[in-house]
């Protein structure tokens, strides 16, 4: 007789309390490492409770695929959060917005069609290079300072590429800059912590005065935060757009009809406009610079890598100009060493949470409507079935015959299925400019002590917790090839 699917148990996972379920257990801090730990006694798809919501978590390269790639029908909706979506009214921002929303599909495709390669390697190549120049320029200036210059490199490239915004200096004092520098962690705090709301609605009809409703004053002050990225630089653009009407962005390109008009959008056209240019605000912020960060790290120590980038670098583009655009394909070498730094350290460990539009049963499994599915990207990118030896960083893992075998590791750090980043081909860009060219000029060192001993800059490590990682507390020192090579990012 066969089973119903709510009879089959939910896949295996670590033991619950009575009524609490897993609550106690859920981590706060890195979680993509307590999780790949979890895997080794439970296996690839383990499931939580936390009170009576049911959480799938995967670390395994094949249960993402057959689940969040093939069955994307079931798996590609988002989670439905009490404190996120309605109390802090952030349901109509992509990462938050139903599959099962009219909605999705036109945001997907707008998105998608906004940020593909031909955009990020054609019109917005001047947006891409004038950020990677301040950046260099800013590395000149004071090395110690570059996540401040990272922050404001990535920042400033959403900023103009979705509003046409132009960052005003000094960077760091931009007002948009500074909002969205802000709101880091607004979103992972409405639904990482556990809020009773969630699991009792009711809740939310309690007054924000009432003594125990800290939850309300919690989202209302989230809310301020969340709305503020979205209203604030849309009313900027549709303002600037009156009076600088040429201003090329994705903003512009919806706001006017073909023939240079203002197109009169609709209410409902209008909002997705808006909701889709702070998706690229938000989406792009910290993304870019965390990978570039982990670049950093690494390059400044493993002078053998660097050296072999630059004599390819050489030989490809000479010292002459700046590396662009058209070099990329031309440089493999660099291409697997930006490949090997994001599976080593991918910036989204945790992706976005995944859930399921309907039941599901999976290798024997129970897997219910409305679960939340969550991937661990980093306990994926760090498989040693998958990746001999995933601790090393080594990118000839990508090269040569056996490097054509590799599973590309793009498969996972940029999500799954329907929900796959539609910004990966403008974080591509943006990372392959930036560390072509600041090794085209300088040499990385890791910093020294003030006995002028180099510092390991792996000892004393840290990363940041929260949807984007980054690598935090170490510094390196960049030492320009030679006057001629600076010169050129002067020119
Ligand atoms: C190295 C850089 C980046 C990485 C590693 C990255 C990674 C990710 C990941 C893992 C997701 C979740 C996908 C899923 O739910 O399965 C995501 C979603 C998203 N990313 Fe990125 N991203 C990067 C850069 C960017 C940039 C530059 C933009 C915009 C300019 C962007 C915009 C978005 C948006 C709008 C979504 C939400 C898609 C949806 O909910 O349907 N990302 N990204």
């Amino acid at each position: 007789r066969l089973l119903k699917p709510k009879q089959l148990p939910l896949p295996p996972g670590p033991p619950r309390r009575f009524l609490t379920g897993n609550s106690h257990q859920v981590p706060k801090v890195k979680q993509w490492l307590v999780y790949a730990d979890w895997a080794k006694t439970y296996g690839p798809i383990m499931s939580l409770k936390i009170l009576n919501r049911t959480t799938i978590i995967i670390t395994s390269a094949k249960v993402a695929t057959d689940l969040l790639e093939a069955r994307a029908n079931i798996y590609s909706s988002r989670p439905f959060s009490w404190m996120l979506s309605r109390l802090a009214a952030n349901e109509n921002a992509i990462f938050s917005l139903l599959s099962t929303d009219s909605r999705f599909p036109k945001y997907r495709r707008m998105l998608v069609a906004g940020l593909n390669k031909r955009a990020a390697t054609g019109k917005y190549r001047p947006v891409l290079e004038g950020a990677m120049r301040r950046f260099l320029k800013g590395i000149v200036a004071n090395t110690d300072d570059y996540l401040t210059l990272l922050n404001s490199f990535s920042g400033g490239i959403s900023l103009k590429i979705a509003y046409g915004y132009d960052v005003q200096e000094p960077i760091e004092n931009d007002y948009f800059v500074k909002l969205i520098e802000n709101a880091e962690g607004t979103a992972p705090s409405l639904v990482q912590n556990i809020f009773f709301v969630e699991f009792f609605p009711w809740l939310r009809f309690v007054p924000a005065w009432f003594p125990t409703a800290y939850f309300q004053r919690f989202a209302a002050a989230k809310k301020k935060i969340l709305d503020a990225m979205v209203y604030e630089p849309n009313a900027w653009a549709t303002k600037n757009l009156e009076t600088n009407p040429t201003e090329a962005s994705y903003y512009s390109e919806h706001y006017f009809a073909e023939d240079g008009t203002p197109a009169n959008l609709s209410k409902e056209d209008a909002a997705n406009l808006m909701w889709t240019a702070g998706a690229i605000y938000t989406g792009g912020a910290h993304t870019t610079s965390s990978g570039i960060t982990t670049l950093l790290l690494l390059l400044s120590c493993n002078a053998a890598v660097q050296a072999r980038i630059q004599a390819e670098l050489d030989s490809v583009v000479g010292s002459g100009r700046l590396v662009n655009s058209d070099d990329r394909a031309s440089l493999p070498y660099l291409a697997a060493v930006i490949k090997e730094a994001l599976r080593w350290a991918p910036p989204a460990p945790n992706g976005l949470r995944h859930a399921t539009t309907q039941d599901d049963i999976y290798e024997g499994y129970f897997i219910p409507k409305h679960a939340i599915v969550m991937c661990d990207i980093w306990a994926i990118t760090h498989d040693p079935e998958m990746y001999p030896d995933p601790f090393t960083f080594n990118p000839d893992r990508f090269l040569g015959e056996s490097g054509k075998q590799q599973r590309d590791p793009y498969d996972f750090v940029f999500g799954f299925g329907r929900r796959v980043c539609p910004g990966r081909p403008l974080a591509e860009e943006s990372i392959f400019l930036t560390i072509s060219n600041l090794l085209a000029i300088f040499t990385l060192t890791p910093a020294v002590d003030k006995d002028g001993k180099e510092i390991d800059p792996m000892k004393g490590l840290d990363w940041r917790t929260g949807f984007v990682t980054q690598a935090q507390g170490f510094k390196f020192r960049a030492t320009p090839r030679s006057a001629d090579r600076l010169a050129i990012l002067e020119a």
